[in-house]
Order: C-alpha cells, then sequence, then structure tokens
C-alpha cells in the first residue's frame, strides 16, 4: 500500500429502503418499528419510482433495512417475498443491495446471498443480562441466535457487516467479549468486512430513558477494538451520531476508517441528519483525511457475478 493511501476515510453512498417497519420485537432503544399490521408494506412499484428517481445521483448502495415478521407468522413467507423482489430490483437497475432484515432463517440468507453483495446484522452486545432489560421483548436479539446469524453468514460465504450498539447497560468487559466472538468467527470465515460502533443516541419514539452514549469514550473504544479485531476488518462509525468534529476525528486516529452509508435519511436514527459530504470534506480535509466513497462491497470479497 503506497503513503498516501494511509489518510483515506470511506462512505458509501447510500439509499435506505424500508420493506416494513412492522416488527414483533420491541427493542426499548427502537424508533424505528411500528406494531405488527400497523405499517403499509413498501410495494415494488413504489420502490421502482423511488430507484428511478435516483439513477445518475451518484448512489450505488441501496439498504435494504427492515422489521421482522415472526417466523411462524402466515405473513413471513410474503415478507421475505417482497425484501428478495427489493433487492432484485435494485441489482436490475444497476444498483448493489445491503440487506439487514434482523433474524434469518438458513434457507432464508441463502436465497438472499443471489441479489445481494453483502448484508448484516448488528451483534448489539452478547450478554444475556440485557434480556432483562432493553431486549425484555425482543426474542431476536437473543445472544445465541445472533451469533449463528454471523455463523451461517461464514459457511454461505456472504460478505458482512456486524457491530455492536454502545451505552444499552452493558459494562467495558461486555464490548471486549462481543468484540472477540467476532474476531474468532472472522478468523474461522473470513467473511466479517466491518464493525460498526454505533453510539446509542435517543430518539423520539423510544422508551428506553437513557443518555446517549458519551462520545468521549468512542476512542478508547475504538483503539481497543482495533487491537482485538483482525486487520482486515474495517471500523466503521456514523459520523452523523459523533457530533463533535474534534471526537469525530479522534475516532479516526483510534483507528476508524469508514463513515458507513450516507444518505438523505438515516432511518434508525431519524433524529440526527447526516453531514452533506462537502461539510464532513471540508472537517476531515484540514486534518489531513481524504474522503472517498466506497461499494457495499470490499474489494477483496469482489466475485465476478
Ligand atoms: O444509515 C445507516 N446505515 C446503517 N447501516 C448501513 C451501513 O452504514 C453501511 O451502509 C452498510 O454496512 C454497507 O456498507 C447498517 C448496516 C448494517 O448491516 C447493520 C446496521 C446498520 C445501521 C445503520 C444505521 O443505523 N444507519
Ligand atoms: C440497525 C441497527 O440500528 C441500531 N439502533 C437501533 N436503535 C438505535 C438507537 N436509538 N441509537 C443507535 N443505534 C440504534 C441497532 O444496532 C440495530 O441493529
Ligand atoms: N430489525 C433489524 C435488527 O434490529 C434491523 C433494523 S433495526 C431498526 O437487527
Ligand atoms: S431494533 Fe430492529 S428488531 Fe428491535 S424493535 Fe427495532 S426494528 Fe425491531
Amino acid at each position: 500500500m503506497s503513503l498516501s493511501r494511509q489518510n483515506i476515510v470511506t462512505y458509501s453512498p447510500a439509499y435506505t429502503l424500508v420493506p416494513t417497519y412492522e416488527c414483533f420485537n420491541r427493542c426499548t432503544y427502537c424508533n424505528f418499528r411500528t406494531d405488527p399490521g400497523k405499517s403499509p408494506w413498501l410495494t415494488v412499484a413504489e420502490a421502482k419510482s423511488i430507484l428511478q428517481q435516483l439513477q445518475n445521483q451518484n448512489v450505488c448502495e441501496i439498504l435494504i433495512l427492515s422489521g421482522e415478521v415472526h417466523p411462524l407468522s402466515s405473513r413471513r413467507e410474503a415478507w421475505f417475498q417482497l425484501i428478495y423482489d427489493l433487492c432484485a430490483l435494485a441489482l436490475s437497475m444497476g444498483f448493489l443491495p445491503h440487506t439487514n432484515a434482523g433474524i434469518l432463517s438458513f434457507a432464508e440468507m441463502e436465497k438472499l446471498k443471489n441479489v445481494n453483495v453483502s448484508m448484516g446484522l448488528m451483534l448489539e452486545q452478547l450478554t444475556p443480562k440485557l434480556l432483562n432489560t432493553v431486549h425484555r421483548h425482543a426474542p431476536s436479539k437473543l445472544p445465541e441466535v445472533r451469533l449463528q446469524q454471523l455463523q451461517w453468514a461464514g459457511e454461505l460465504q456472504i460478505p458482512f457487516t456486524t457491530g455492536l450498539l454502545l451505552g444499552i447497560g452493558e459494562t467495558e468487559d461486555d464490548w471486549w467479549q462481543t468484540l472477540a466472538a467476532i474476531s474468532d468467527l472472522h478468523q474461522r470465515y473470513h467473511h466479517i468486512q466491518e464493525v460498526i460502533l454505533q453510539p446509542h443516541s435517543p430518539g423520539s419514539q423510544q422508551t428506553f430513558d437513557a443518555e446517549p452514549f458519551n462520545p468521549h469514550q468512542l476512542p478508547e473504544v475504538i483503539a481497543k477494538a482495533r487491537e482485538i479485531l483482525p486487520a482486515d476488518i474495517t471500523i466503521q462509525i456514523p459520523p452523523n451520531l459523533v457530533k463533535d468534529e474534534n471526537w469525530l476525528l479522534a475516532c479516526l486516529d483510534a483507528g476508524a476508517r469508514d463513515l458507513g452509508g450516507i444518505g438523505p435519511k438515516d432511518e434508525v436514527n431519524p433524529d440526527y441528519p447526516h453531514l452533506q459530504e462537502q461539510r464532513l470534506r471540508k472537517i476531515l480535509h484540514p486534518a489531513g483525511w481524504e474522503l472517498v466513497p466506497r461499494l457495499p462491497v470490499y474489494p477483496q470479497f469482489q466475485r465476478n457475478r
């Protein structure tokens, strides 16, 4: 690698499609979900008209981010088919789909592999303590179920994004254990392309009454994560959740090298708008960083389709 490339920070010009906001889980930090049956689903026709407007706008990634229909619900199959059809549509229009639709069966994951360039699922935190608090009514957040998703993605050789949600009642030791688990799985399957360190950021819809994760702690977490994770995993931080410019720069100094998907709306944290790309450049450039767009699949994972 040439010296000049050491000061590069990447981001993915992205647009988020939401098949449905309805979710049978009730994570208390969630600002996204509605109750089952309470939100109309996105139609393929609506998605097509959105995607047509995005053509020639330099957007590559279509993030398909969804609330979850219960695996035993009679509506599960239609839900899955919609997600599949949205991915296939995006691909056919020249975009690169990345799906995070929560917990999938092995067969569902195997099918989605054919219409995604990469996929994602946050581990959040592996400590079972959270099942008594923020995840009490969220069966999809069982630690062993989420770890198994990462293992299946490895078996299927799907380039994968995962991460930690920070500040939801875990301890520092819990961070290192969750990171070590990601590291172990990657050493077995070599499929994790990036790890998101996502600071809990309270929004107007959530019931979880806690402070935002202290951004001043983030550089320390990143530095330790850099030590725990294999060097070929990139650390991603969401710039809209790290408001202070100096702390954003401190995160880069600590080892973060990617700013994730940047688009018109952060569907998970709608109360935290993204800075314009030009504004970000103005913050990063004086500090010696070059902001460069990337695809939702990292070069080392790119295969001919
Ligand atoms: O704009 C966002 N993008 C989110 N993304 C997308 C991410 O920033 C990247 O665009 C993708 O990882 C593809 O590179 C996620 C992807 C995942 O697989 C798992 C969780 C997230 C969470 C967010 C998020 O909160 N906001
Ligand atoms: C899609 C991902 O978004 C994250 N997520 C969900 N709610 C919040 C919040 N209030 N603040 C920050 N991140 C959140 C979770 O980690 C989830 O897996
Ligand atoms: N429901 C999925 C999860 O939590 C993805 C969207 S969260 C707003 O993993
Ligand atoms: S965070 Fe994901 S799983 Fe949890 S309630 Fe929200 S949409 Fe559902």
